[in-house]
Parts: C-alpha cells; sequence; structure tokens
C-alpha cells in the first residue's frame, strides 16, 4: 500500500514516534527549525569553491503544452523583472523569447533561448536579516525556453538536461495534456525539482479543481496546493489567488499591467469574502497535511504548533516544500494559479522560483561517459573515478597519472544551444559544470575532436548581450565566433593541450550528460535552384545540423541527391522554413517521406577494393577488405569496433601487424586515430545508401581488414583513399548480398499512446488494431493504471478548492477517471495524418504522442506497398 493512501495511519505513526523522542537537545532544536541552516552546512558532492552568488542562482526552464502560455508567462516574468518597458504580446508577435522569425509565424517556441535577468528586481530587494524569506533577495534567473511540440523532444531533453529546475504551465481549461506527460516524464528521468502553474483561470471552462486532480493521476505526485484562485464574490471575475502559505489573498486590479499587487489579510476576508477566506484555511490544512506526510522536519514544526495548521510558520512551510521537491522525483507538486494574459499570479511563481527551486550547488552530480565508462563528473574531477582501468594501455604510456591530470581540467562546459544571430553571428549558449571558462581560453571539443578559442564571452538577455570576462560553474552563458561547436558538445579547457590531439586520453572523450538521438524517420531531399547554389545550400545546411543535430543530412554518392532527415513532418517543415526564410536558401524541398531501411539478410562473403585514382589533383592509392552481415548474428569481438545509426563497424588488424604495445604498427603520418575514422566514414558512407532502395542499412554489421603492409602504397595512401577504399569494398558486399537476395527492408515503428473518453475509446481500439495494423498493449485508465511514472495517487483524497463554473458531469473525483489511455504499437506510415483522425472520431478531444521504438523487418505484402 502506497504512503497516499494510508494518510491518517501515516500521520498517527509519525506522531507517536516523536511524541516518544520529544526533542530535549537544544541544538537539534534549532536545527530543526531552522531548515535554512542545515541546507548552508550540507557538504555536497561538487560544492568546489563556488561563488557565493550561484547560490543565489537558478538555472531554470518552462515546460508545457503547446499554447499553454509559455510564453505570454516569460514575457510578464521579463516584465516584471524590469528587464523589458512593454508586456509582449504573442499574437502580435513582439516578444522576446521567441525571436525566429518562423517561430513569430507560427507562434510557437522552436529553439531553446537562455534569458538571464533578476528577480526580485535590485531596488525591491533585501539584503539582511537571516531569516529573510530567499524571495526577498535579488536572485539571478537563467531562464531557458523550451519547446512545446512533440517533434522537438530532443530540443526538449537537450534543455532539460542543464536544467536545475522547472516551471511547468498548464491550461486551466484543457487540463494536463499528452505532451505534458511526456515532457513531465522526461523531467523524472533528469530528476528536475519543478512546480506547477494552472494558468488561462481567467477563460471561460477554466477548472482548478479537476486539473488539480489532474496532475495527481496524470502526472503521478501529490498536488501540494499552494494558491487557490480567487474568483471575485465566488463566481465572478477571475481576480487574484489566495495564499495557503502565507495565508492571505493578492489581488490584482483589473485592465492593470498586474505590477500593483493588493494583499488582503484574513481578517479583511473575514469581511469581503467569508467564503473564499474559509477555502483558503481548508487549503493551508490541507497543504500542511500533505506536506508532513512527506517531511517529518514539518511533521516536528506543526506538532510545535499544537498540531494547529494555521500556526505553523510561512518559511517553514516554503522549507518543507523545497525539501520535497529537491530530489526531482515529482513525487509532490507544488501547485500555483493564475492567468499570464491577465497579468495575474506571475509575480509569485517567480517568488515561487527563488523560494523552492534549487540553486546549482543543490543538484545531483552531472553524468558523463570517459572512454567507455559512464560516472559522475565529480567522482572524475575528484579522482575517484579510476581511470587507468578504462583504457589499459592508453594511459599506462604516460609518466603524469591520471589523477594528476584531471586535476589540470581548467574548465568543463556543455554546449546546450546554437543559434544564428542576425547581427553577432554564430552564438554557442553553454552551461558551465565546473572551473570557469574564460575569455580567450582554448576549448577542446570532445566530440568533434578540434580545439577552438572563446573569443568573446556574452551574457545573453534574448536579443541583447552584455560582454563578460568568464563564466563560472553553475552559470550560463554565450561563446560567441566558434566556427564548429554543435548542439550537445562538450568543451573542456585544460591548460598545455595539444591544439590538434587536445588533452591526454581518455581526457579527451570527456562528454557530459550523453543522451541518445533516436534514428529519423522522415526525410525530404533538398534541390538548389542552380549548381551555382549548391555550395550555399550546403553551408546553410550544416549551419542547421549545427543547431540541430537530431538532423541528419546525406549526400547520395550517385545522384548527387541532398536528402535532409529528422524526426517528424513538423520539424522538417520547420527546417525548410528556417533554411529558405530565415537563411534565403535557393533551394526546394521536395515531399517529405518515410525513411525506410535496408538490411541484411544473411552474411556476404568478403570482398577486397584496390582504390586507385586522383581525387582533388592528387594520387590516391589504397586498399581495403569488407564483409556484412546482420548484426545479430555478427561475432563484434574486433580490434576496434563503432556504433553507427543502428550499425556497427569494425576494424580488424591482422596480429602480424601489432606493435610491442598492441597497438597497430602504421607510418608516422597515418596514426590509428586517422585510420580508424578514414576507414569507418569510407564504411558510414557505404552504409547511407542500400543496394535495393536507396535506403540507409540498419541492423547490419561490417567487417573491415586491413593490413598496413599490403593495403598503404607509402605517401599515395592518403585518408581520402583509406575511405575511398573502405566504401568501394563495402559497396561491393553489399551488391553481392542484393544479387543473392538478401537485403529486406525495414520501417519505423513508433510507440504510440493515445488519451481519450471512454465513449471513443472502441473506435479507437478497433481502428488501430484493425485498419493500422498496430498492436494494442494496454488499455489503462488514468489515475489507476500502475506505470513506472510513479506512484498511483488516490485521487478522492487530493485537496482542491470546488470549481465554481464546474459542468454537470465535474465537481466529483470521478471526473479525471473518465479518461482511458490506448497504448499501442504502430507503424510509422500508418500514423501518418492520424491526428486528424482521431479528433474526427473523438469530437476533437483525443491527444496522442508517439515515438520511435524501433525498425522492424517489412512483411511480404507490406514491403510490396512501399
Ligand atoms: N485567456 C487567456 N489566454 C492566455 C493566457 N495565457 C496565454 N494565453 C493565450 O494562449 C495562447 C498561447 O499562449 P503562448 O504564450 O503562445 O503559449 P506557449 O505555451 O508559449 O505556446 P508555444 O510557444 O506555441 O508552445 C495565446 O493566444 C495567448 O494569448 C491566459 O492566462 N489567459
Amino acid at each position: 500500500m502506497s504512503v497516499l493512501t494510508s494518510r491518517r495511519g501515516c500521520l498517527l505513526w509519525h506522531r507517536n514516534i516523536r511524541r516518544s523522542v520529544r526533542l530535549s537537545n537544544p541544538k537539534e532544536c534549532f536545527l530543526r527549525s531552522n531548515p535554512s541552516y542545515l541546507y548552508s552546512t550540507s557538504h555536497h558532492p561538487h560544492d568546489h569553491h563556488h561563488d557565493p552568488s550561484i547560490k543565489r542562482t537558478r538555472n531554470i526552464g518552462i515546460i508545457a503544452h503547446i499554447d499553454a502560455g509559455k510564453t505570454t508567462t516569460t514575457e510578464r516574468m521579463l516584465y516584471y523583472s524590469g528587464f523589458t518597458r512593454r508586456i509582449g504580446d504573442v499574437d502580435d508577435g513582439s516578444t522576446v523569447t521567441d525571436f525566429l522569425p518562423a517561430e513569430r509565424a507560427r507562434g510557437i517556441t522552436i529553439q531553446s533561448a537562455a534569458v538571464t535577468f533578476h528577480w526580485p528586481p535590485h531596488q525591491e530587494s533585501q539584503t539582511s536579516g537571516s531569516d529573510v524569506p530567499r524571495s526577498h533577495k535579488t536572485h539571478t534567473i537563467n531562464l531557458i525556453d523550451t519547446p512545446g511540440h512533440a517533434d522537438f523532444t530532443f530540443e526538449v531533453l537537450r534543455s532539460l538536461r542543464i536544467l536545475d529546475g522547472a516551471v511547468c504551465i498548464l491550461d486551466g481549461v484543457a487540463g494536463v495534456e499528452a505532451q505534458t506527460e511526456k515532457v513531465w516524464a522526461q523531467a523524472n528521468n533528469y530528476s528536475i525539482p519543478r512546480i506547477v502553474f494552472v494558468n488561462k483561470l481567467d477563460r471561460d471552462g477554466a477548472a482548478f479543481e479537476r486539473t488539480v486532480k489532474e496532475v495527481g493521476s496524470r502526472l503521478r505526485g501529490w498536488p501540494a496546493v499552494c494558491q487557490i484562485p480567487w474568483w471575485k464574490g465566488g463566481k465572478g471575475r477571475f481576480s487574484g489567488v489566495g495564499d495557503a502559505i502565507n495565508l492571505c489573498a493578492l489581488g490584482w486590479q483589473e485592465g492593470g499591467d498586474g505590477k500593483t499587487i493588493e494583499t488582503f489579510s484574513m481578517e479583511q476576508l473575514a469581511e469581503q469574502e467569508p467564503e473564499f477566506r474559509s477555502e483558503l484555511l481548508k487549503a493551508r490544512t490541507a497543504l500542511v497535511e500533505a506536506l508532513c506526510e512527506y517531511d517529518e522536519q514539518l511533521l516536528e514544526t506543526w506538532l510545535e504548533c499544537n498540531d494547529d495548521t494555521l500556526a505553523v510558520p510561512a518559511q517553514a512551510i516554503k522549507d518543507s516544500l523545497r525539501r520535497c521537491i529537491l530530489d526531482g522525483s515529482g513525487k509532490l507538486i507544488p501547485v500555483f494559479a493564475g492567468a499570464s494574459f491577465r497579468n495575474i499570479g506571475v509575480q509569485p511563481l517567480l517568488d515561487a522560483v527563488d523560494d523552492l527551486l534549487p540553486d546549482p550547488t543543490e543538484r545531483p552530480d552531472p553524468e558523463i561517459s570517459i572512454g567507455s565508462q559512464k560516472a559522475g563528473l565529480s567522482d572524475l574531477l575528484s579522482g575517484k573515478l579510476s581511470l587507468a582501468t578504462s583504457t589499459g594501455k592508453h594511459l599506462a604510456k604516460k609518466t603524469t597519472s591520471p589523477t594528476a591530470l584531471v586535476a589540470q581540467i581548467e574548465a568543463c562546459a556543455l554546449a546546450f544551444k546554437v543559434v544564428n544571430d542576425a547581427r553577432r553571428g554564430i552564438l554557442v549558449y553553454i552551461r558551465v559544470y565546473s572551473g570557469s571558462v574564460k575569455r580567450n581560453a582554448a576549448l577542446w571539443n570532445t566530440n568533434l575532436h578540434v580545439t577552438e578559442r572563446a573569443q568573446r564571452l556574452l551574457q545573453m538577455q534574448a536579443s541583447d548581450a552584455v560582454e563578460i570576462p568568464h563564466i563560472s560553474a553553475g552559470q550560463i552563458g554565450v561563446i560567441a565566433g566558434l566556427k564548429h561547436a554543435r548542439t550537445g558538445d562538450t568543451l573542456i579547457s585544460f591548460p598545455g593541450q595539444h591544439a590538434k590531439t587536445g588533452p591526454p586520453a581518455p581526457l579527451n572523450t570527456l562528454q557530459l550528460r550523453p543522451i541518445d538521438v533516436p534514428p529519423p524517420v522522415f526525410f525530404a531531399a533538398i534541390e538548389p535552384h542552380s549548381l551555382s547554389e549548391e555550395k550555399n545550400v550546403a553551408e546553410i545546411l550544416s549551419l542547421l545540423l549545427r543547431e540541430d543535430p537530431s538532423l541528419h543530412v546525406n549526400v547520395d554518392e550517385e545522384s548527387g541527391q541532398v536528402l535532409l532527415s529528422g524526426m517528424g513532418e513538423l520539424h522538417l517543415e520547420i527546417a525548410r522554413d528556417r533554411l529558405v526564410n530565415d537563411f534565403k536558401a535557393k533551394a526546394t524541398m521536395g515531399n517529405i517521406e518515410i525513411s525506410y531501411r535496408e538490411c541484411v539478410l544473411a552474411p556476404s562473403g568478403t570482398h577486397r577494393f584496390l582504390f586507385d585514382r586522383e581525387v582533388a589533383g592528387k594520387k590516391g592509392k589504397a586498399s581495403c577488405e569488407a564483409s556484412i552481415s546482420p548484426l545479430e548474428e555478427a561475432a563484434v569481438e574486433q580490434d576496434f569496433t563503432v556504433h553507427r545509426d543502428g550499425n556497427t563497424i569494425s576494424i580488424h588488424f591482422p596480429a602480424s601487424a601489432h606493435d610491442q604495445n598492441g597497438e597497430p604498427s602504421l607510418p608516422p603520418d597515418l596514426p590509428p586515430a586517422v585510420v580508424h575514422e578514414a576507414l569507418i566514414n569510407g564504411a558510414a558512407a557505404a552504409l547511407a545508401r542500400g543496394p535495393r532502395r536507396a535506403f540507409p542499412l540498419h541492423a547490419s554489421h561490417v567487417s573491415l581488414r586491413f593490413n598496413p603492409t599490403t593495403d598503404i602504397f607509402g605517401s599515395d595512401t592518403s585518408p581520402a583513399a583509406l575511405s575511398s577504399a573502405a566504401r568501394l569494398a563495402v559497396q561491393a558486399a553489399l551488391k553481392e548480398a542484393f544479387s543473392n537476395g538478401s537485403i529486406g527492408l525495414m520501417e519505423p515503428v513508433m510507440n504510440v499512446v493515445i488519451s481519450c473518453d471512454e465513449a471513443s475509446l472502441g473506435a479507437i481500439v478497433h481502428d488501430i488494431s484493425s485498419a493500422r495494423g498496430g498492436h494494442v498493449l494496454s488499455l489503462g485508465t488514468e489515475g489507476n493504471d500502475e506505470s513506472d511514472i510513479g506512484l498511483p495517487v488516490n485521487l478522492k483524497r487530493i485537496y482542491a478548492p470546488p470549481d465554481p463554473f464546474a459542468s454537470s458531469a465535474g465537481g466529483d473525483t470521478s471526473g479525471p477517471g473518465q479518461q482511458r489511455q490506448v497504448t499501442a504499437r504502430v507503424p510509422l506510415k500508418e500514423m501518418v495524418g492520424y491526428l486528424k483522425h482521431l479528433r474526427s472520431i473523438t469530437g476533437g478531444r483525443g491527444t496522442f504522442v508517439m515515438s520511435v521504438d524501433k525498425f522492424e523487418r517489412l512483411s511480404g505484402p507490406r514491403e510490396k506497398a512501399v
């Protein structure tokens, strides 16, 4: 049984225990009643000599379903912080954060921009006094904007991994939507502390109670209602909120800019809004009771207040909320209320960001990969991680110990966004995880293996920028002028590093919070309007790829056709907009099509290819042997193996070709790393185009055999010649497989989650399983279905104030329970245009999300239909 279903029992249990050990030690009493003291002394694993202002830094994001009001809320935040002089309006396209023309036109956020502002503004802050709430001291807020559409999931993931906290905005009419659930689950994976803001409470049909219950049923955490909506006189205009933490009401003037907030004490409410006052008292009791189930410290305070929930100090409640959400599990979810568009509720939400969300030093150690090991960054930096064993022979040869090497790392940062700014050129947004990136530092890019100099460092304020001398751990900033760094690359600064090969291995492979990008499933041909445009179009495409590495470009070796592939139709449409409208490329994008794959069904023979031709005016000669087999049958135990786009490529050197250290013996101008890269790139190019229908290969294993004595021809053997030899040898193997009839076709199969009401369930299941060739995996009732997302929550116990405008069906706990959730696996081809169909069979109420499960071999009749 869960904690939540045994609320009362659990409370009593705590009380008994606590009563019997009544605190007698004054120091312990002090610690318990001053949780902030506990915070400041807590030792944190990666708390290495941070600048004190880091405690007052919040790196947060706003996550929401499309149209929930993220942009509107951000704009209000910037306005109240004094950052902008007028309130931007999404509908007239003048907002600060959505600054790409494509975003303005669509009114959706497709690109994360980080904006730095201060809350509260300096003139309103207080700094003296130890019991001053956090929200009275000026904090630096780095707000990272995240996109809301499913096609931009990787944008979302890339932003999520650098956040320390998030505000999730819900539409108070639509409630919790499919995309919100998806992003919420991703935020759970990254353990990001979150608070919820129920927006649009001014709209007809707004239902705070229903939305709160959906927070419980669909986000699977306990909603801790911190504010309740205030409709004047019970059913009038939405004009403010009741604050259950501070026990007061906050009122906003109709039609004003929202800067002036009128506070109403409980005494005033007793006179003017007695019913609202009594609801607020209920909310306070429910809040304290809920927190006590998760937090013994608050339970203690409550007992000290003689069980009077109203006597519990506001600060103790804030500290408790903070502790309860710090682990990022989403088990308890603080809920706030407002209507950003009417300028209601935004300032208290900002206070909650300061008060409840963590500073960078309170976050868990960031994940890294180094060589083939996975670990935490502080384990590496503190020397706890044993590097020598991971890469054995590489480090053994070095004279410096790995610990001493690690100690020399000056800075470690993650590039989380690349933006082409019309005025400033290419801007790379970074988050620094350790040390400090200084102006002019040489930065080694551990993904691309190049060094670049950070010539200018900026702090971005949406469309304005301020030059800064360094960006230190925990902070977010921008490097201007980098030529290579892409979204997702790790940059390290290591004094005395070699400009070409970077820091010594394995430090040169250090990667922060790596994420897996699933394979692209849609593609379209890009046709430059003329030959002279080709180069320009190629440059723009490479910039698009730097911005968004979930886009891929393939140039077909034979036809010369350029194919752009991505995660979804909208993903490619936006790329086209960027290409044609924003970058003015003179090119056309063809139809968006499903990206099938080819696979090898049986192992091929071994093919040797001797390449002997002039490449760019220079003689090139090299040879190589290749064979190809189905991945599951291959014994992948070669000297050197890499995974590429769902395939593996191995290189095997004959035993005679190794030196005494076990490294392949190669001429000095062709070191192992160069030979590996050239051969792998050649093989990967061959795999990009299958012999049957020109689709990329998938689930295949290439084995390359390379003998330096017979395959290298003195100075005629360049890396380009090696690549060509490998490519042509693999192509020969593929050709053989094709002529033997052993090339199959594969299609992307999606995991689909459809939310609908009970009435449309039958029609949806029938359509999915008979018309679309899908398999229904489960039919859950939201809220009852035990999934791995979190605890099942007992809806009946959740507190929320009654909705004054509830429809006849609403108002009881069964409301959200009627929602059903269909989980199915369906071929992507059958899901094209599904939203329209779903809307028609559900009267517009059904929603769905999907993600690639895997590629599956096509059966005979389906294969013919391709
Ligand atoms: N009535 C009302 N409308 C609102 C409120 N907040 C936002 N809106 C409207 O809702 C629409 C969507 O708001 P946005 O701020 O663009 O939403 P978003 O979440 O940023 O959307 P994307 O950028 O598309 O993901 C706009 O037309 C807003 O004017 C609100 O509090 N009340």
